[in-house]
């Protein structure tokens, strides 16, 4: 298989607005009932500014690999300001937004989200991925108007940046990851991307799929989620457990480079998406994690097994990359015993 990007930039686009009924090419065989069960419990709530945020954020981590956040001091007038630059464009005509689609090969843009070529179906979905200024992409959709734009994305992303340093400096020290190894949280060096996603009313919503089940590969994810529910997190021996919206708090996920610096202990949450008839849906995923070049393993503990090898970021997003539901077991160290 070629590059995913590559993959993803291949599929033929659908112009959602222009769609009266499911297309063959969107219609998923059992998108609601991978397992039968549905999960009623709901994930933790933490409040940051809480003397014990950290042992609530551990527990979480550990039980449902994700927690809704609250009092994290990200303005709710800057989310505002980045659901109205979301809408303006999302809701453009379907050739306008082509102009930004992503290159094939390249990560920023807009586009289906970068896990579609491994899915048969075609998800009810239109992403927008950031990594520092949108500009490039963002001028080619609006020449003289993109400036309003590219300052509200790239002032989320300094605040996500902030708040994501301090709930994982909080984790990296539940883990028990040595100060020398941690270096990079809080250093222009460390990796961040924002993903823009917008979910379309959809005429059979039963036979759709939002965002196929995956895990992210950062560190760890914050997610906003406009008012409209549809995340839904895979709990074991539960099933899938819807994620409320709660007014002004964020959801924040373990991804898969934090499952291998805790050696499990943190594992990372697999998510989905569902679509809704008649409303639409938009989220803003801020990912997080150590530079390309860093290596991660499990931390050293004496008495303690590693379970996956050392390698550095970077080779582990192109292993995930090219099979994302193998990556995790393809870098686990085979038991002895
Ligand atoms: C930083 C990143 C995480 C992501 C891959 C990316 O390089 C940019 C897009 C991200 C995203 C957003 C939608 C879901 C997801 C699985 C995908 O297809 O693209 C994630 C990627 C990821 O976590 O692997
Ligand atoms: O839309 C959502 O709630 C989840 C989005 C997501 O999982 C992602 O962007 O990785
Ligand atoms: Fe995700």
């Amino acid at each position: 298989m070629a590059n995913i990007s590559e993959e993803a930039a291949n599929r033929i686009p659908l112009d959602f607005s222009s769609v009266k009924s499911l297309p063959d090419s969107h219609a998923w065989p059992h998108p609601g009932c991978s397992d039968g069960l549905s999960g009623s419990g709901s994930i933790p709530v933490v409040d940051l500014m809480d003397p014990n945020a950290m042992e609530a954020i551990g527990l979480a981590c550990e039980s449902w690999g994700a927690f809704q956040l609250n009092n994290h001091g990200i303005p709710l007038s800057l989310i505002e300001q980045v659901e109205v630059q979301a809408t303006r464009l999302f809701t453009l005509p379907a050739h306008r937004k082509f102009k930004a689609q992503r290159s094939p090969g390249s990560i920023t843009g807009y586009g289906p989200a970068l896990i579609s070529p491994f899915f048969p179906k075609s998800m009810w979905h239109e992403g927008f991925t950031i990594i520092g200024s949108p500009s490039d992409h963002a001028k080619r959709i609006w020449p003289y108007d993109h400036a309003r734009f590219c300052e509200i994305m790239e002032n989320y992303q300094k605040q996500m940046k902030k708040l994501a340093e301090e709930v994982t400096r909080m984790i990296l020290k539940l883990v028990g990851v040595r100060d020398e190894e941690k270096e990079w949280v809080g250093s222009s060096e460390s990796s961040g991307a924002l993903q823009l996603n917008w979910y379309p009313p959809c005429p059979e919503p039963e036979r759709a799929m939002g965002l196929a089940p995956h895990t992210d590969t950062s560190l760890l994810t914050i997610l906003y989620q406009a008012q409209t529910s549809g995340l839904e997190i895979l709990k074991q021996g539960e099933g899938w457990v819807p994620v409320r919206p709660h007014p002004g708090a964020l959801v924040v996920h373990a991804g898969d480079l934090l499952h291998v610096m805790s050696n499990a202990r943190f594992p990372s949450v697999l998510h989905r998406v569902t679509v809704n008839r008649t409303r639409q849906r938009y989220s803003f995923a801020y990912f997080y994690g150590p530079p390309q070049h860093c290596v991660i393993s499990p931390p050293a503990f004496q008495n303690s097994v590693p379970r996956f090898r050392a390698l550095t970021v970077k080779e582990y997003m192109d292993i995930k990359a090219n099979n994302p539901d193998l990556a995790l077991s393809s870098i686990t160290i085979a038991s002895t015993h």
